[in-house]
């Protein structure tokens, strides 16, 4: 895949043998942003074959990095050797040509065209499709991903279509391979099934930088790991000789706190009570939700498992307020809901963050203390017809300092904040809102382990204090830790939620596949007629 000189040991003349250059080396990268030294003097050695994450908290400056080794970001200092040769890749097109392949986070394929014709796109000289389509099976089969090239992207899962990206990578013979939080997305099984792809293209000798903030998953996969804080390395380790714990140390700097077991009460009466609900999707290629019916109890959080694209989307859309008017109700405390939109609900106790936090959670150019304003109650924000300024800005400093939030302050805007930085921000206003029922769509996400407990710990609180909380996630293990009972999501249905007690990871993970016929669905349906 990488070239001869992949993995092998090269020999100069008669003389002893030598190591392989490195991959990839960086040294002493440098990148400032108006508010932020995003990367210090950062230095990163990447063997041929070599599967390396990339840890750190929130802004630590992952991204920045890759973004510097991909030609996205131009850094003001230092330098990057490729097999040995310096280089300084403008463009992404340079760093592709150069080897360096890169899979996002968010996919960038078009719904409506094929998996061959969406590859074709993305490769110069516009190949033609028959002959592509037999290289595409042809890597396929060699990295273990099924995927049939005729099929449109449009009917394809998550897991699937990260399938296409990796494979239109892999097109493009790269010696390097970027994967950013590649698992967040995917179910158990799914995972495993990449795991075994990656270790068979590093065994090719194609290097690996893996980002994530699953410090377990790094464990599980990675034989190297650069650690970086605020912007510098502060380790390079051997993952598999390391705890989660002992990583987490080095990224954080302290030990990680652990998850404070509240003195729980038995949850109290039905108070989010949602009823056949049923809703089109907007999206062609979206899930229709089909008579979702569920009850949160008071002082409860019920976790909502599933692979992204089952109904999630439309389950919050019509929880929120944003579709109006389904068939159904929405009962909080008795008071049907259905037909009102986001404002109004909000008003009456019902608060939600969806997963798009910047398109829909947050405005990108307004500073922090504007977005604090969105979705805060009136009376706690004007008096007498005006905006309490000084009320606003302190709402705004409470939540990035119970939550972390790194940011240039509360003048920053939105959009300059690291992807986990966002995410704790709208999570935390949305918690510090005090809502009596809430509804949160992956909390977790992207965000390093010490503020992922901060999180649940908030959402434990809040349950505590007597809310109702439904949280959706693709995140079983997440599920697991901080939901009374779990329901899953497939195809716009919601199987009966279970107690957490008797959830077996492996029958949600098949429920999650659509495989509702699991011992786990039957088990909901009998112990949601016990209630
Ligand atoms: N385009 C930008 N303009 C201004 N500041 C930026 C920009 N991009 C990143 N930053 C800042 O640089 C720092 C590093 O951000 P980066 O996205 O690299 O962090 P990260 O480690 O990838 O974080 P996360 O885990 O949250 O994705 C952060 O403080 C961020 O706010």
């Amino acid at each position: 895949m990488a070239g001869p000189e992949a993995g092998a040991r090269t020999t100069r003349d008669d003389g002893p043998i030598l190591p392989p250059p490195l991959r990839l080396e960086l040294r002493g990268i440098r990148k400032v942003y108006p508010a932020v030294v995003a990367n210090d003097g950062v230095d990163l050695a990447v063997a041929p074959g070599e599967i390396h994450a990339i840890v750190g908290e929130n802004g630590a400056g992952k991204s920045t990095l890759m973004k510097v080794i991909y030609g996205m970001a131009r850094p003001d200092a230092g330098e990057m050797l490729w097999n040995g040769r310096e280089v300084r890749p403008r463009t992404p097109a340079e760093a592709q040509r150069m080897g360096v392949g890169m899979v996002f986070q968010h996919f960038a394929l078009f719904d409506t065209l094929t998996v061959a014709e969406n590859i074709a796109l993305a490769l110069p000289g516009r190949p033609k499709l028959e002959p592509l389509s037999r290289r595409i099976a042809e890597v396929a089969g060699r990295y273990g991903l099924p995927v049939d090239p005729r099929r449109r992207i449009g009917s394809m899962s998550v897991g699937e279509r990260q399938r296409v990206e990796i494979i239109r990578a892999l097109l493009q013979d790269p010696g390097l391979l970027i994967m950013d939080e590649p698992t967040s997305v995917l179910t158990p099984q799914a995972v495993e099934s990449l795991f075994v792809t990656l270790r068979r293209l590093a065994a090719d000798g194609c290097s690996i930088l893996y980002i994530s903030h699953k410090l377990e998953e790094v464990r599980a996969l990675c034989s190297k790991a650069t650690i970086l804080r605020a912007g510098r390395v502060t380790g390079v380790c051997d993952p598999r000789a390391e705890t989660a714990a002992s990583m987490a140390r080095m990224m954080i700097g302290a030990d990680l706190k652990a998850l404070r077991p509240a003195a729980r009460q038995a949850p109290g009466a039905p108070l989010l009570v949602i009823d056949r609900l049923s809703a089109p999707s907007p999206d062609p290629f979206g899930t229709a939700l089909h008579e979702v019916s569920l009850t949160v109890r008071a002082g409860e959080i019920v976790g909502v498992a599933g692979v992204s694209g089952n109904g999630q989307a439309e389950l919050m859309d019509a929880l929120s307020g944003e579709r109006t008017s389904p068939p159904g109700t929405i009962r909080l405390d008795g008071r049907d809901l259905a037909r009102m939109g986001p404002r109004a609900r909000r008003r009456l106790g019902l608060s939600s963050a969806p997963e798009d936090r910047l398109g829909r959670s947050a405005a990108p150019d307004l500073p922090l203390h504007e977005n604090a304003l969105l979705t805060a109650r009136a009376a706690q924000t004007t008096a007498w017809g005006f905006l309490r300024r000084a009320k606003i800005r302190a709402a705004a400093r409470r939540i990035v300092e119970e939550f972390g939030v790194r940011a240039g302050g509360l003048d920053a805007p939105a959009g300059s904040l690291s992807g986990g930085n966002l995410q704790k921000f709208v999570i935390g206003r949305e918690i510090l809102n005090a809502p009596r029922a809430l509804v949160v769509t992956q909390p977790t996400w992207g965000v390093d382990v010490g503020a992922a407990l901060t999180i649940r710990q908030a959402l434990a609180e809040l349950r505590d204090r007597g809310a109702a909380v439904v949280v959706i996630s693709e995140e079983l293990d997440e599920l697991m830790e901080i939901s009374d009972r779990i329901a899953v999501i497939a195809g716009g249905r919601l199987t009966p939620a279970i107690p957490r007690a008797q959830c077996d990871r492996d029958a949600i993970g098949l429920a999650m596949s659509g495989r509702l016929d699991t011992p786990a669905a039957e088990q909901e349906t009998a112990d949601a007629a016990a209630h």
